[in-house]
């Protein structure tokens, strides 16, 4: 990557503000998987050592520019302070004269974590306010927030018309990652996509199905793509105005003579809870009002045979709701699949990381990354926003 990271630039007294991605899975207030909160402590440790005022910046879930309880990073201050071995300050709002003077009274190697910049609508909007807004807080903007570089977002792209903008470390180190591993990838070379924002990913299958041998689909994903076909699904998520782009998508990787992947049997529950009653059907016999919640396994044993057979195979989203272990096995399988397999393993993604942790097989994967979209969009060879609007190295 020509970029500049915070290695370039001198940080002694400087208030850095530094957008992390700290959307990590939680359950009842509880974080389930700290993956991507421990990926940034080289970087927030890097800048307090080396003197800065470091003010960290996250979004969490998608609160749509409102105040949300449950979607304030409270948690995530107290979970980041004990790894980090010292205090972390964290405020109630991510600007405004509360932040203003916090950051006022901040000494060298403080750390200070802001509100969840999503209770701003500006946020997502990219408004040169809040952006500007940001920007009147510090000297410098790192963007350390990979799993956040495919938005174009006030606190990952639009501060950086304001102040000199260069990468943390981990930005730098997943774009090498990703970059070395996926530029000319050894084939055959498969993706599999899961996981439940379908309509964020199902535009990305279009631009994969440029560049795979394989492309295997799972979790809610799915449902759109069976529902394309003429299967009844039941009460299963599904995205309906997504139908025709399914049916062109089925179209083009038959031209391209891509193997587009479909389960073949589904685990299905009477409603979405742990202890809902389940069965596993074949995909032409989903009861009325019954939702689809995992591969059965038919398909994980298809889906085996292909991945161990791949030399490079890229993951995002889990196969299905694998939170609840009822709907788990089929995330499970893929993941030993991915153990088995002798090539290269990429894990993108919040959720797939959790999935591939709770499978036991993270140590075996190749790399793991902290962005999901983003690295589907890395992958797609898009630029990212988050990226781009850093300095470049002369
Ligand atoms: N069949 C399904 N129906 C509903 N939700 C699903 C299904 N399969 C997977 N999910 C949900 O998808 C979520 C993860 O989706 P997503 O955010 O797209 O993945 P990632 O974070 O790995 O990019 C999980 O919470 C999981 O429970
Ligand atoms: O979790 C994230 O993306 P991912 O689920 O694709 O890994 C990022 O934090 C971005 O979140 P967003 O998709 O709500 O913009």
């Amino acid at each position: 990557m020509n970029k500049k990271s915070i290695r370039d630039v001198e940080l002694a007294g400087k208030r850095v503000f530094c957008r992390v991605d700290f959307n990590v899975p939680m359950q009842d207030g509880v974080i389930t998987d700290d993956t991507r909160i421990r990926a940034a402590v080289p970087t927030i440790r890097y800048m307090a050592d080396a003197g800065a005022k470091v003010i960290l910046a996250s979004h969490f879930g998608r609160p749509k520019g409102q105040v949300v309880e449950e979607m304030r990073l409270t948690p995530v201050a107290a979970h980041l302070s004990a790894l980090l071995g010292k205090e972390v300050t964290k405020l109630g709002d991510s600007v405004g004269e509360e932040v203003k003077a916090a950051v006022a009274g901040m000494k060298n190697g403080d750390v200070l974590l802001l509100e969840n910049v999503r209770f701003h609508p500006g946020e997502e909007k990219n408004d040169p306010e809040l952006a500007k807004s940001f920007a009147e807080l510090a000297d410098l903007f790192v963007n350390d927030a990979f799993g956040t570089a495919h938005r174009a977002h006030a606190s990952t792209a639009g501060i950086a018309q304001y102040i000199p903008a260069v990468s943390g470390l981990l930005m730098e180190k997943e774009i090498r990652f990703m970059g070395g591993a996926l530029s000319n990838p050894e084939r055959p070379f498969t993706a599999i996509v899961g996981g439940a924002k379908v309509k964020d990913k199902i535009a990305v299958i279009e631009n994969l199905l440029t560049k795979v041998d394989h492309l295997i689909i799972g979790g809610g994903m799915a449902n759109t793509f069976l529902k394309a076909q003429g299967y009844a699904i039941g009460a299963s998520l599904c995205e309906d105005d997504k139908l025709d782009l399914a049916r062109s998508l089925m179209e083009q990787a038959k031209e391209r003579g891509v193997n587009l992947m479909m389960p073949i049997d589904v685990v299905v529950a009477d409603r979405f809870a742990a202890d809902a009653e389940k069965k596993t059907v074949a995909i032409d016999a989903i009861p009325e009002g019954w939702m689809a919640l995992d591969i059965g396994p038919k398909t994980v044993e298809a889906y085996h045979r292909v991945i161990v057979e791949s030399k490079t195979v890229v993951w995002n989203g889990p196969m299905g709701v694998f939170e609840m272990d009822a709907f788990a096995q089929g995330t499970i399988g893929v993941a030993r699949a991915m153990k088995e397999c002798s090539g290269t393993t990429i894990i993108g993604g919040g959720d797939s990381v959790a999935a591939v942790e709770k499978a036991g097989v993270a140590e075996e994967m190749t790399h793991i990354s902290t962005g999901g979209g983003a690295s589907l969009e890395f992958m797609e060879g898009k630029e990212l926003p988050g990226v781009t609007v850093l300095t470049d190295n002369e």
